[in-house]
């Protein structure tokens, strides 16, 4: 397909002489991946009409469209990663080089046929792709192959499924697997029942007729559960900004975890709360954020709440439902952008976590860029990272390396509070001197016969409860030393 390379005999069916050394790389260590023993049924609603990946042998395809090869190889390792993540076992990786993907079967007919071989050889159920396909893609290469095909996005829709636990992440998957599938019910219909006809052509015109009435009471029965799952998402959304609410009203500044999945965004959250939240070495782990109190070296109070992991190309669809979820992040003080810095392309991980920062209205909020996994890291990578981002602190969650200079930087980095106060607070309203320690910046402070007297930086609602013991600069000796 591609021009810009003299041809060569190929060696692998897919492309090309400078590529062959990758395939054959990549196939061999996507052969050896493996994750045994993940939970597979489950029996949601939603999910019974969707395309699982569970459990079958797979063969990914990837379309390489632009940048160098280690890009490449990066999006079919995460591709293998994803899809072992879903319960698969990847049994073949290939990758075609093109200008862009075919529009009918998303990999060159050609290729499709070489494709359907590898199906057969590897004894493979499912073909799964490197992009978002059109239901007409899908159909084609399905014919064309004669497998199951899922696109990425259906991949992760499938993870995210597996991984919902709550009430709220249940009903967010299941409208984003709704949102997905109802543009492609037609397809589908058309290829799950297999009708005859020609692979090109008349689309879903094939399945007019009998079917139609199918479609359509699909359709309906999907928008109604959709209608259903909003209302529970709105209900559940209402409940999670009251908490939200209230935490803002007691002006405990938040702080976010977030970044790319698997960086170690709940190791650290564990590691600066000591909340025992569910660490795993497997993508999307985490699909219910948890929120938890700390405070810093500084002695003030925030939440800091753990979220979703991010990936390339994360479904929109996702991103919308999961919508009530990440507004911790787009409602944070302050962010911390976790990065493993031991994987492979963490600048392109960065870059795609700041795409969903700003699609969430988050990319202006003040961030720390976290780079974790410090210990298992080339420390030239690590300065490099660090270099590169005006703030930013190295930290392994695991040996807890950094731990606390992340704490100090996030007292420096949080907003400061912004009313200056000097008070005498009597001993009998010790509850407004504990909380100006814990959510105010304390200067002096020292007892007298008749209370404490300090100086801070408090927060508006505060000052306003101190007002009535304010006293001026100038009066008491500040600091009369014996006390
Ligand atoms: N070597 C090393 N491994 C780490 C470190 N921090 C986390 N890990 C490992 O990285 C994997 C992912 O950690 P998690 O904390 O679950 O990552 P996460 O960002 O919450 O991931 P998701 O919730 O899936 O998005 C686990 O196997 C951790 O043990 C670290 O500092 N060093
Ligand atoms: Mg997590």
């Amino acid at each position: 397909m591609t021009d810009s390379h003299p041809s060569e005999p190929a060696a692998s069916p897919f492309e090309e002489e400078d590529y062959n050394g990758l395939q054959e790389d990549l196939a061999d260590r996507l052969a050896l991946r493996r994750v045994p023993g993940l939970s597979t049924e489950r029996d949601d609603v939603a999910e019974v009409e969707n395309r699982k990946v569970r459990l079958e042998r797979v063969v990914l395809v990837g379309v390489w469209l632009s940048g160098t090869q280690s890009e490449a190889e990066a999006s079919m390792q995460e591709l293998a990663a994803l899809a072992e993540t879903a319960g698969a076992e990847v049994v073949e990786g290939v990758v075609q080089r093109r200008s862009k993907p075919d529009p009918a079967t998303y990999i060159g007919s050609g290729k499709a046929a070489e494709l359907r071989d590898i199906v057969e050889a590897t004894g493979a159920d499912t073909v799964v792709c490197d992009g978002e396909l059109s239901s007409a893609q899908i159909v084609h290469l399905e014919d064309a192959v004669q497998a199951k095909v899922v696109d990425r996005t259906a991949l992760i829709l499938d993870i995210f499924a597996q991984h919902a636990k709550s009430r709220e992440g249940r009903a967010q998957v299941s409208l984003a697997q709704m949102e997905y599938m109802l543009p492609r019910l037609r397809g589908w219909g058309r290829s799950l029942s297999r009708q005859a006809g020609g692979s090109g052509g008349g689309g879903g015109m094939a399945t007019r007729g009998p079917g139609e009435t199918k479609l359509e009471t699909d359709r309906r029965r999907i928008q109604e559960k959709m209608a259903k799952a909003r209302a529970e998402i709105a209900e559940l959304q209402a409940r999670r900004d009251i908490k939200r609410r209230e935490r803002r009203r007691r002006e405990v500044p938040a702080v976010a975890l977030a970044g790319y999945t698997n960086a170690g965004k709940s190791s650290l959250l564990n590691r600066l709360t000591g909340a025992g939240v569910l660490v795993q070495d497997a993508l999307f782990a985490t699909l219910d954020p948890t929120v938890r109190r700390a405070r810093t070296p500084g002695g003030r109070d925030i939440t800091l709440a753990d979220t979703v992991g991010f990936v390339r190309h994360l479904p929109h669809q996702l991103v919308a439902a999961f919508r009530s979820t990440l507004d911790e992040v787009a409602d944070a003080d302050l962010v911390l952008h976790v990065v493993d810095a031991s994987q492979d392309d963490p600048e392109g991980r960065i870059a795609a976590v700041r795409e969903v920062f700003t699609e969430l209205g988050a990319e202006k909020l003040p961030e720390v860029l976290v780079v974790n996994k410090a210990d298992a890291a080339d420390p030239a990578e690590v300065e490099r990272l660090l270099a590169g981002a005006p703030r930013s602190i190295a930290v392994s969650a695991r040996t807890g390396a950094g731990i606390e200079e992340l704490l100090a930087l996030v007292d420096e980095a949080l907003p400061r509070p912004e009313v200056r106060v000097r008070a005498e607070v009597p001993y009998s309203r010790g509850d407004l001197v504990s909380r100006v320690h814990s959510e105010g910046l304390i200067g002096e402070l020292e007892q007298n016969e008749r209370g404490t007297l300090l100086s801070a930086e408090v927060h508006a609602e505060l000052a306003a409860a101190l007002a009535p013991f304010s006293v001026p600069e100038s009066a008491e000796g500040g600091r009369a030393a014996a006390g």
